[in-house]
């Protein structure tokens, strides 16, 4: 039985991992065999390409060097990791993926779709999520919670990507929102309401798609 691979996206501090934490846990609780990882990461190798991207020391990187980063990092952790775990039948939630550097470096960074498409493709061998959540929030409001959050968790300073100016920040948003607009899977949900009322809607639209999956599988 063939797994199911599930995404969140969003800008910085839109509240995905809070989410993914939340449906693990309840899928866990009703008996789901499932796994959380995260991009840039997932990996020892992925880990150590991802303190290279994100290091704020590296402000001379350029926009190639970056898309290629985040693409080798992907495919180690697409081999290593997320495919093994789909042939095991088991679900895995991911915190960013793909459409990540579509809005990041291709629309970020301005490099363009297709180009971080065609070598995305190649970094994952086509791999796609069964279904990807979308949490929506202003560049602002994104930043003031990702402030909140460190703030919180004692750390200092943004890592080299958050350090973009809000410019570069809206446009990402604006490229997750054109995805949403052309990708059926991509579910587009509003991440101004309470963490809650967000779960239950992801935990029906997970619940469903788990029920299809079932009736076919049988
Ligand atoms: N729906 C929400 N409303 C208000 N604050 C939120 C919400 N979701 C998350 N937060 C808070 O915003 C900060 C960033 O959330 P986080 O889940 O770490 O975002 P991301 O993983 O998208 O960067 C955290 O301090 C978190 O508690
Ligand atoms: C996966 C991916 C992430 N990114 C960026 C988004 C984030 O700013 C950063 C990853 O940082 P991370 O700390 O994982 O994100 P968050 O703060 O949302 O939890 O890398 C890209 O630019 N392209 C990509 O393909």
């Amino acid at each position: 039985m063939a797994g199911l691979f599930i995404t969140f996206e969003g800008p910085d501090g839109a509240g995905k991992t809070t989410q993914l934490k939340l449906l693990a846990e309840a899928l866990k609780a009703s008996g789901y065999d499932c796994i959380v990882t995260r991009e840039p990461g997932g990996t020892v190798i992925s880990d150590r390409i991802r303190a290279i991207i994100l290091d704020p020391e590296h402000q001379s990187m350029h926009a190639p060097t970056e898309v290629l980063l985040y693409a080798a990092s992907r495919a180690q952790h697409v081999l290593e990791k997320i495919n093994p775990a789909l042939e095991q039948g088991k679900i895995v939630l991911c915190d960013r993926f793909v459409d990540a550097s579509i809005a990041y470096q291709g629309y970020g960074l301005e490099i363009g779709e297709a180009q971080v498409r065609a070598i995305n493709q190649f970094a994952t061998q086509g791999l796609l999520p069964h279904k990807t959540f979308l949490l929506d929030i202003s560049a602002e409001e994104g930043r003031r919670r990702l402030v909140e959050r460190k703030q919180a968790e004692f750390k200092q300073g943004l890592d080299r990507i958050e350090q973009k100016d809000l410019a570069y920040h809206e446009r990402v948003r604006q490229g997750f929102l054109q995805l949403a607009e052309q990708e059926a899977r991509i579910s587009l949900i509003d991440a101004s309401q309470p963490v809650e009322v967000i779960h239950q809607q992801i935990l029906r639209e997970v619940r469903a798609l788990l029920h299809v999956k079932e009736e076919n599988d049988r």
